[in-house]
């Protein structure tokens, strides 16, 4: 684990929401990589190279006068923010199968026994994307099918399509951190079908799935949907995540434009996951 200095803003927000969304989507936007979300704010993580005095100049909602935000700010060493996520990380159940812990947890006896040190990926199943995403791979048939996890963080979507029985599964993300970690993970659940690629969807050339799950964001979603749509097998499925309930309009207008049609979504606290398929 590289020796990453971490600043930790701790913000205070009234009311919650949908203020603490917002934020931590500017936040996400001006470099901030990881939120724990709390009962009264959140607080949020950027590693100190990343870090400049006015970064918060651009988070516009932060001027917003029907919210008040109070903030405290702390750097971090490595070994803090280890004990601030184990604090933080209470396990998480996906419906009375699943279930996905830290390695400190106590084994737990669902059929999809899941674990995943998070470290600075984005991926333990507390957001509610990948919650639904969970959702969605538990209630459809995985066994034997050729699977890509795009944006794979932590891994987690990845290791529970293997658990469900896919016969492969590649797992991309774009980020360095999160191609360590998900690697990190999937051998931690002793995965035997999935690969770990860093990159995006220019590695997709030429490739074929019968699923495709992508947990990432709107725009980059929008400007991936023909890729993704090519990469599809006849009667494949695409499950989509990250993004809003206003949203739904816009990604399937792109998706209709390229031969799929929507079947079904998820919501929660405006969040949504979608299923799309030919
Ligand atoms: C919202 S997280 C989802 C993580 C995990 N799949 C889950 O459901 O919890 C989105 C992930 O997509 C990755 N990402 C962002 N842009 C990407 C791109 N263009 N191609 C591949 N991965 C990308 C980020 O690094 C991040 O790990």
């Amino acid at each position: 684990m590289p020796n990453t200095i971490y600043i930790e803003y701790n913000f205070e927000i009234s009311p919650l929401q949908p203020a603490a969304d917002i934020l931590i989507a500017e936040l996400g936007e001006v470099g901030f990589e990881s939120f724990v979300e709390h009962e009264t704010g959140i607080q949020a993580y950027i590693q100190k190279g990343e870090w400049r005095e006015d970064i918060l100049s651009e988070v516009t909602i932060l001027g917003n006068p029907q919210f008040k935000f109070d903030y405290d700010v702390k750097e971090l060493e490595q070994e803090n923010w280890n004990a601030t996520w184990e604090r933080n990380f209470q396990p998480i159940r996906v419906g009375d199968q699943c279930e996905v812990r830290a390695p400190f947890h106590e084994k737990s006896k669902v059929a999809y026994d899941i674990v995943i040190e998070p470290k600075m990926s984005f991926g333990t199943g507390h957001h509610e994307t990948t919650h639904m995403m969970l959702q969605f791979i538990l209630a459809h048939e995985f066994k034997g099918k050729c699977v890509l996890d795009m944006g794979c963080g932590t891994g987690v979507l990845a290791i529970l399509a293997e658990l469900k029985g896919a016969a492969s599964v590649d797992a991309i993300d774009i980020d360095n951190w999160c191609y360590l970690n998900a690697k990190e993970n999937i051998e931690r659940n002793d995965c035997k079908n999935i690969k770990v690629f860093e990159g995006d969807a220019t590695l997709l050339e030429g490739q074929k799935y019968d699923v495709i799950i992508a947990n990432i964001n709107r725009n980059i979603l929008l400007s991936d949907i023909p890729v993704y749509s090519k990469c599809l097998t006849e009667n494949g499925q695409l499950f989509l995540s990250g993004f809003y309930k206003e949203d739904i309009p816009l990604i399937t207008e792109k998706c209709n434009e390229n031969g799929l049609r929507i079947e079904k979504n998820l919501e929660k606290n405006n969040w949504v996951a979608v299923k799309y398929v030919f």
